[in-house]
């Protein structure tokens, strides 16, 4: 690594206008000593960019390697392309040339194979080691700096795109798949389903390539014992986060960068490698593919108006390695310095000549974007300024309520120490994460470099959020059971916590507990109000810290102020977010630690004694509780994941770390690690038994409906899950999401043309049905340039004359009574806020119509664009004289509430009866 860490000195030098769009790089194979043929006297101009041949006539390149060349010398003319996929840029390296002239062994090694070994290893190892020590040097000189590393290794043979790391797809397994080459909507060429697998150092990508190696396909020819019959293309995907220094928010800026390594198969003079039948066949499709390519560059040499990428999945695959506004590109043309190569040498030469003369169209762009951190549970704990917040996950194993996911912060050494339990809110991606920067400030502010803080953390996932089991109605309906049952399991002899702390549901929550078991807790926190019935609230005697935002709209401060006039021992702050936006980031903390100081003389020295650290002392982890397991992997339990020094330098501490854990009951469940789903394999007798029973099935797995005999051949069996949809109404369903099961949600993967797709397609052709069409959605536009706040406007709208009574629009759906009705059209909610929020529409249909209410659950977004969205809203089976002769149910739920815009703009709903 030392070398590679000397090597990158200059990670931040890119001046991307001194890099032509393809560099072009000859390198010539030396001659073996047992070779009976005659050697080329090529000549080389003393700078090395000049190739002279036999015939005195001089060809330009980038870069000529004489035989002599070492790996290094190669790999050092590569570095400057390195450079570009860390802060965001494409490039891709490509090694091209006829079979047996040295592609494969200039990018993994010699013979064909991955090379480890330091002076013959090409440059796809060498470019590992690099990219992890630049990695490592950028990250260690700027904190506010992570990177993120996934690799993809894919090989196009015989036409098709094979996985080479995903289990299953080695096309000699019956089992093969290929996969689909698709342009995203800025015109990126992706692979769909490409397995992408994250990596932290460049041991681990070494085993990819391995692995992959293992299963690209190469045979022996006359020509090359161990030839590629095959395209290997290795993306290296690279995302480079900055985070704020000055601010502890989560959301960074990344930077998506790719690096494409490609080893191109050879072309086969066939007459000479002998090639017969499968053989033959694949040299003729390599031949084919390598003279489409060839047809790609002549065009983009001419600047042509059209560049026939389309014309073989090799070209497909290669788009945007080779369109100059997407990437930079160093071919390196591999030819052989024996005469009797001298034809296809010629060649080769000939289309490196027209890659040369490629010129730029325009500069390639970094792919930039601004993302909010809500996959990672460890989040900030590899920034944490101070080491010693002792941050881990666990779930805690509940009586009544399953597994809770909770993050842990601060030292726990005895349960007499002051607990402090966090609820966090409804919002649809809310978890224990929305604690993590509060958490940071309150242990910043109460430890130090010699002393730990007094208090510990549990921040908690509430049941069916985020990580943990169960219901989302639970918070709501069983408030204090819940969380009387989570303290019972932190605090098993005391039964209570120092301080509960609550923000919108979660304040109701607290609360609502409190009312239940007035002794949980010391100290209760909230901050943005919602709650019913605030008059009940004047039992709770405890130190209560109440904080408002009056420009949260989705927060009405009127229920705060409710809140306080009932509560009888509050400390009650108001702010307006509009003026003072970071109030709470500047405040929450230290108005607490002051509750704290008012009632708990010793709030701030209790015990502290116990938790003084000196320069050399190491404290050891808290052990788990007999309620807990470890969440997220023995490794992020103990250390910050993700870095390179724990697989490099830390292994014996590992080890040491993983035998102390060895007789606990540790679940396995590594949340950040990509899991390899185990194989699922069938054996005859299984697969005999499943096809007995599915070929009895008659009933429609979805709508439940009998299938006719004449039908059943016309149904659709869904290949992974095995559920049956029905041909007259349910078959369609499929249509409009080809990746999810309509009966169970579980991914599928029928490729449906989006053509297809148009809410007129979804199923409505019965005699006995009602439906109308709706759209909801909303719009959005800026109040003003300078400000933060968006004009929203959420909307119902229906095509049918009287349809709709009335529509409610829920802005706070935990709170029952905060839906806003209107009454007649346009059925609209115009709303000001600083940021998306969740809204329900509630449709009450025409009063002759006696259809049951419908509620589609909407998180209405911050696009510069109106959103819409398409719902076929049916009632099978009921003529309307059926239907007014019925109760209809309360109400409808349709889940919409669709925040990353993945769901299919259109879809249906069943409204039923009891
Ligand atoms: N620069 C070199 N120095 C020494 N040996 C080399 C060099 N280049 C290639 N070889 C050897 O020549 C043989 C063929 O090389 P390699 O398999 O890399 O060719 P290739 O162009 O990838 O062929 P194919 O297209 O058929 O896969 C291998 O045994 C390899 O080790």
């Amino acid at each position: 690594m030392s070398r590679y860490n000397a090597l990158c000195s200059s990670t931040s030098s890119i001046d991307l206008n001194n890099l032509s769009p393809i560099q072009v790089f000859i390198r010539i194979k030396p001659n073996n000593s047992n070779d009976p043929y005659e050697i080329i006297p090529f000549e080389y101009s003393s700078k090395n960019t000049i190739l002279t041949l036999p015939n005195s006539r001089s060809l330009s390149f980038d870069n000529v390697f004489p035989p002599q060349s070492t790996q290094h010398d190669i790999f050092e003319s590569i570095i400057p392309l390195l450079h570009l996929p860390l802060y965001g840029y494409n490039s891709t390296i490509f090694a091209y040339g006829q079979t047996n002239s040295g592609k494969t062994y200039t990018m993994l090694g010699p013979d064909g194979k991955l090379c480890l070994a330091d002076d013959l290893m090409g440059i796809i190892p060498r470019t590992s080691r690099y990219l992890f020590a630049a990695i490592h040097k950028l990250t260690s000189s700027s904190p506010s700096i992570q990177y993120q590393v996934r690799v993809s290794y894919l090989e196009v043979y015989n036409g098709h795109v094979y996985d080479l790391v995903r289990k299953n797809d080695n096309k000699s397994n019956n089992k093969s798949h290929s996969l689909s080459i698709r342009a995203d909507n800025q015109g990126n060429i992706n692979v769909t389903d490409a397995v992408e697998i994250p990596v932290h150092n460049s041991f681990e990508l070494e085993n990819i390539l391995m692995l992959g190696n293992q299963r690209r396909a190469t045979a022996f020819t006359y020509m090359n014992s161990s030839s590629s019959r095959s395209h290997a293309l290795l993306i290296i995907w690279i995302e480079r986060r900055e985070r704020s220094t000055s601010s502890l928010s989560r959301e960074y800026t990344s930077y998506l960068g790719r690096l494409n390594l490609i080893d191109l198969a050879g072309s086969e003079d066939i007459s000479r490698s002998k090639a017969e039948g499968d053989r033959f066949r694949e040299a003729v499709t390599i031949n084919t593919e390598l003279l489409q390519l060839r047809r790609v560059l002549d065009a983009l040499s001419t600047s042509s108006s059209y560049i026939p990428y389309r014309d073989s999945t090799l070209t497909r695959l290669l788009q945007s390695s080779l369109s100059t506004t997407q990437s930079i590109t160093i071919l390196i043309s591999h030819i052989s310095s024996l005469n009797i190569d001298l034809s296809e040498t010629l060649s080769t030469l000939k289309y490196s000549q027209i890659a040369k003369c490629v010129q730029r169209t325009s500069i390639p762009v970094q792919k930039l974007c601004k993302n909010i951190d809500t996959s990672d549970v460890m989040f900030g704990d590899y920034n944490d300024p101070v080491q010693c917040f002792y941050r881990r996950t666990v779930y805690i194993h509940t009586p009544s309520y399953g597994k809770i996911f909770a993050r842990l912060a601060g030292y726990r050494y005895d349960e007499q120490q002051k607990c402090i339990l966090l609820i966090h809110g409804s919002g649809p991606e809310n978890s224990s994460m929305y604690w993590n920067d509060f958490v940071r400030r309150l242990l910043l502010a109460t430890s130090s470099s010699s002393s730990l803080s007094p208090y510990y953390f549990v921040a908690i996932d509430c049941p069916g959020y985020g990580r943990s089991d169960g219901n989302k109605q639970t918070i709501r309906s069983y408030p204090g059971a819940f969380i009387q049952e989570i303290i019972d399991c932190i605090s098993p002899t005391t039964h209570k916590v120092y301080c509960l702390i609550g923000s919108s549901q979660g304040a109701a929550a607290v609360f609502n507990a409190l009312i239940d078991k007035p002794a949980i807790s010391s100290f209760i926190a909230v901050q943005d109000p919602v709650s019913h019935d605030p008059q009940r609230f004047v039992c709770i005697k405890q130190p209560a810290l109440l904080m408002y935002d009056i420009d949260d709209d989705g927060h009405p401060v009127s229920v705060g102020r409710l809140v306080k006039k009932y509560i009888p021992n509050n400390h009650y702050y108001e702010f307006a977010s509009s003026k003072q936006r970071n109030w709470l980031e500047h405040n929450a903390h230290l108005k607490l630690l002051q509750l704290f100081n008012e009632y708990d003389t010793n709030s701030n020295t209790k015990n502290v004694s116990s938790l003084q650290l000196t320069a050399s002392s190491k404290i050891p982890l808290p052990s788990l509780l007999a309620c807990e397991s470890v969440a997220g992997g023995i490794i992020s339990y103990l250390s910050s994941y993700n870095r390179e020094p724990l697989y490099e330098n830390s292994k014996k501490e590992l080890e040491s770390i993983l035998s102390a854990y060895e007789n606990q009951s540790v679940q396995n469940d590594d949340l950040f690690v990509e899991k390899v789903e185990a194989e699922k394999i069938e054996d005859d007798e299984s697969k005999a038994q499943r096809l007995t029973t599915e070929l009895a099935q008659t009933q429609c797995d979805l709508c439940n409906q009998h299938i006719s005999s004449s039908h059943i051949s016309k149904s659709l069996r869904l290949p992974d899950c095995r559920h049956l949809l029905c041909y007259s109404c349910c078959c369609e369903t499929i249509k409009l999401n080809s990746y999810e099961c309509p009966v169970v949600g579980c991914a599928t993967k029928l490729n449906i043309p989006s053509s297809q797709l148009s809410v007129y397609s979804l199923p409505f052709s019965s005699d006995n049905e009602n439906h109308v069409i709706i759209q909801f959605g909303n719009s959005c536009k800026s109040t003003s340039s300078s400000s933060q706040r968006y004009e929203y406007t959420a909307y119902v709208k229906c095509k049918t004359k009287n349809a709709i009574d009335s529509v409610s629009f829920d802005i706070n759906p935990e709170y029952p009574k905060s839906a806003i009705r209107v009454s007649k059209a346009p059925y609209e909610l115009v709303r000001i806020m600083n940021s998306e929020f969740t809204c329900d529409f509630i449709i009450q249909w025409s009063k002759a119509w006696n259809w049951p209410k419908l509620r589609i659950t909407y998180y209405v977004q911050n696009k510069q664009d109106s959103f819409t969205r398409n719902l076929l809203v049916r009632v099978l089976n009921q003529g309307n004289t059926m239907v007014k002769s019925q109760k209809p149910r309360q109400e409808v739920v349709y889940n919409w509430a669709d925040r990353d815009r993945t769901k299919p703009n259109i879809n249906y709903v069943v409204l039923s009866y009891d």
